[in-house]
């Protein structure tokens, strides 16, 4: 479905590690010690059921929430405990649930706010218009572009990303995180919401930044159908506890999994 892929970021991406992980709210235990590692250039997947601990995960992989206990790791470089910003400056990049798009910004801009971190030049320079100013400007917009066409928006990409369908407009959510040249992506129920159509497109789009892009995507998601296809890997918790892990087949016919989704008795 793509035409011009973006150049590929480091094929020797690095693990991105979650060692026991333990996260309490006054009184209750959100995430026990929950391990897992999202492999270089795969889709893995959190999955479990309502209450499970699933966006408490996400939370703590983006900086949202700190971890009262337990690591998280991009390669060697530790991220527990960073502030979000500084964990997307070091390659985690995130989508947000519910729409986090300035209403009236085209989708040119919207997708230019996430070439913010690797805009060099100064404030002054990019006033006084000085040349090197200029050069950057004109690179960003050409990476801006390159990504509207992976994500199949270039032709909107003057459009107010709000005027587009809801669809569309979580690509371009998509296409901002993208346009930070992330090492590993993370994607909070990507689909929801959705029309079937919708829910293909945006389905082949992460399956092809995994593919084209080599980067790492850990995908929160509820729609079965799509994480059984989509994932390489996929972590299951339950009540704040990894329960299961594995591949989706494996982790399918697992009876500790089929307990917790049915809720029949141990
Ligand atoms: N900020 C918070 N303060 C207190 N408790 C919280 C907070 N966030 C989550 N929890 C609790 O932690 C547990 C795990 O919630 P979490 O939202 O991570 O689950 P989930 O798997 O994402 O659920 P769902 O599928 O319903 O979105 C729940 O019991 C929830 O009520």
């Amino acid at each position: 479905m793509t035409t011009t892929a973006p150049a590929p970021v480091d094929s020797t991406t690095a693990a991105l590690t979650v060692t026991d992980v333990t996260v309490r709210f006054a009184g209750l235990t959100a995430l026990d010690a929950v391990s897992f590692t999202v492999e270089p250039g795969s889709v893995h997947a959190v999955i479990g059921p309502n209450g499970a601990g699933k966006s408490t995960c996400f939370n703590v992989l983006s900086g949202v929430y700190r971890a009262t206990a337990g690591t998280v790791r991009l390669g060697t470089t530790e991220l527990t405990g960073l502030a979000p910003h500084a964990i997307a400056a070091l390659g985690v990049a995130r989508t947000f649930q519910n729409l986090a798009l300035p209403p009236h910004a085209t989708v040119a801009d919207s997708l230019l706010l996430g070439r913010h971190r690797l805009t060099r030049s100064g404030f002054l320079a990019t006033g006084l218009r000085l040349p090197s100013a200029a050069r950057e400007e004109r690179r960003h917009l050409e990476r801006v572009r390159e990504i509207a066409e992976f994500i199949g928006l270039e032709g909107a990409l003057e459009r107010p990303a709000g005027s587009l369908p809801y669809g569309q407009q979580k690509l371009v959510e998509l296409g901002r995180a993208l346009c930070m040249e992330p090492k590993v992506l993370l994607l909070d129920e990507p689909i929801a919401g959705m029309t079937a159509d919708e829910r293909r497109r945006t389905a082949a789009v992460v399956a092809d930044v995994r593919d084209s892009l080599g980067i790492s995507i850990v995908l929160v998601e509820h729609d079965m159908g799509v994480v059984m296809k989509l994932a390489d890997a996929v972590t299951v918790l339950d009540f704040g506890r990894r329960i299961a892990g594995g591949t989706p087949a494996e982790v399918q016919n697992d009876p500790a999994v089929v307990r917790a989704y049915l809720g029949a008795p141990e």
